[in-house]
């Protein structure tokens, strides 16, 4: 029997759609707490195959996902590149920055990438040997341009303003820097398909700043040249592309990136989406996570909203982004029980 989200990922509308959760690994479960600490610190956890495994397990242990994400990040290909980067604890990451000609230069290419990523394919192959025979395992990175944005502010930023900047600036520079991040990904991303991933989820989080044909240029081309060259080296593997926050341009993206699924966020509805992004072919999505932690009647409501809205087409369930530390595990055990209770 074929695993239910390799049967949406094809295209096969499901009774009940199968479930997985972005940042389902993650500081709001407290087993995952005690392993980082374990670890020390989250970069020191993304390097450590034994341990990161152990916290890509924790959730489907827990809650019986159909999916385990693979537990990295996606600024690992950057420091692979050569910059470097360190977390700031509550704020986020911090790297060192890539704005000039000589900064880029220094960057590496190719096969280098692996000396640096070699433990994270380590962890892909311990799941592939322990996740259970029904659950899919899921590889991922960046997308070149959300990957971008941090390398040339050197941390996360709102309106993702230095990288804007930089491509008006030095539009040859910034060309490049994408040019480079999508070989790369490729690269990355084979390997993980090679250690065992049997999908893999491009996340372009910063998508929606991307306006008019910069939107085309640099996050749907990229998306496509990637999608295509994976679908090249691996002609059965799917791929879901995460163009965040992209509204109407969601509209269409399945067929211009050749992507088999789409993920959604929760800034368009699911019957919008339904009615305009799912005849592409599947979608992902689209529960706002901000239930997760208020929990209640209103997570149940719209759980079974989200699950009608896209029950006539093929459709994974998840959340519009990734679940915050400040979520009530109990809510998780809530949406799944909705989820399977509404189809
Ligand atoms: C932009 C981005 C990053 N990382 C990622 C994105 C794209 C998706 C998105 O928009 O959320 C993707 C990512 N990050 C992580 C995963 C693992 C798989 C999963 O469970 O979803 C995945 C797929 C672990 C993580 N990546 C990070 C954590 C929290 C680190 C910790 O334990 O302290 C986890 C579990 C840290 C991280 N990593 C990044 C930021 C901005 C931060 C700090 C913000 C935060 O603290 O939540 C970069």
């Amino acid at each position: 029997m074929t695993k239910t989200i390799l049967r949406a990922l094809a295209g096969e509308t499901l009774p009940t759609p199968p479930i997985w959760m972005m940042r389902q690994a993650g500081r709001y479960l407290p087993e995952y707490r005690a392993t980082r600490a374990e670890a020390g610190d989250f970069l020191s956890l993304c390097y450590n195959p034994e341990l990161a495994a152990e916290v890509t397990l924790q959730p489907i242990r827990r809650y019986g996902f159909d999916a385990a994400i693979l537990f990295a990040d996606i600024l690992l290909l950057p420091q692979a590149l050569g910059v470097d980067l360190w977390f700031v604890t509550g704020e986020g990451p911090r790297m060192t920055t890539v704005t000039t000609d000589a900064e880029f230069d220094k960057l590496g290419r190719g096969d280098m990438i692996h000396d640096t990523l070699n433990p994270v394919y380590e962890t892909v192959r311990i799941l592939s040997r322990e996740l259970p025979k029904e659950t899919t395992l899921i590889g991922f990175a960046g997308a070149p341009w959300t990957v971008a944005t941090y390398m040339i502010a050197g941390q996360g930023t709102k309106d993702q303003g230095p990288a804007h900047a930089l491509k008006a600036e030095n539009r040859a520079l910034f060309e490049k820097l994408i040019d480079r991040l999508t070989e790369s990904t490729i690269d990355y991303l084979s390997k993980q398909v090679e250690a065992g991933a049997e999908v893999v989820k491009i996340f372009d989080s910063w998508a929606g700043s991307l306006k008019g044909e910069d939107f085309e240029r640099y996050a749907l081309e990229p998306a496509r040249i990637i999608t295509k060259e994976m679908k090249a080296r691996f002609p059965d593997l799917p791929v879901i592309a995460f163009p965040r926050q992209a509204g109407d341009k969601y509209v269409g993206f399945h067929a211009a990136t050749g992507a088999d699924c789409v993920a959604l966020d929760d800034s368009v509805t699911p019957e919008w989406a339904a009615q305009n992004v799912q005849p592409g072919g599947c979608v992902q999505g689209n529960l706002a996570s901000s239930h997760m932690v208020t929990g209640g009647d209103a997570l149940v409501s719209e759980t079974r909203r989200v699950v009608q809205a896209f029950s006539k087409g093929p459709h994974i369930f998840n959340l519009g982004h990734g679940i915050t530390p400040d979520a009530d595990p109990e809510n998780v055990k809530l949406m799944i029980d909705t989820v399977r209770e509404t189809a």
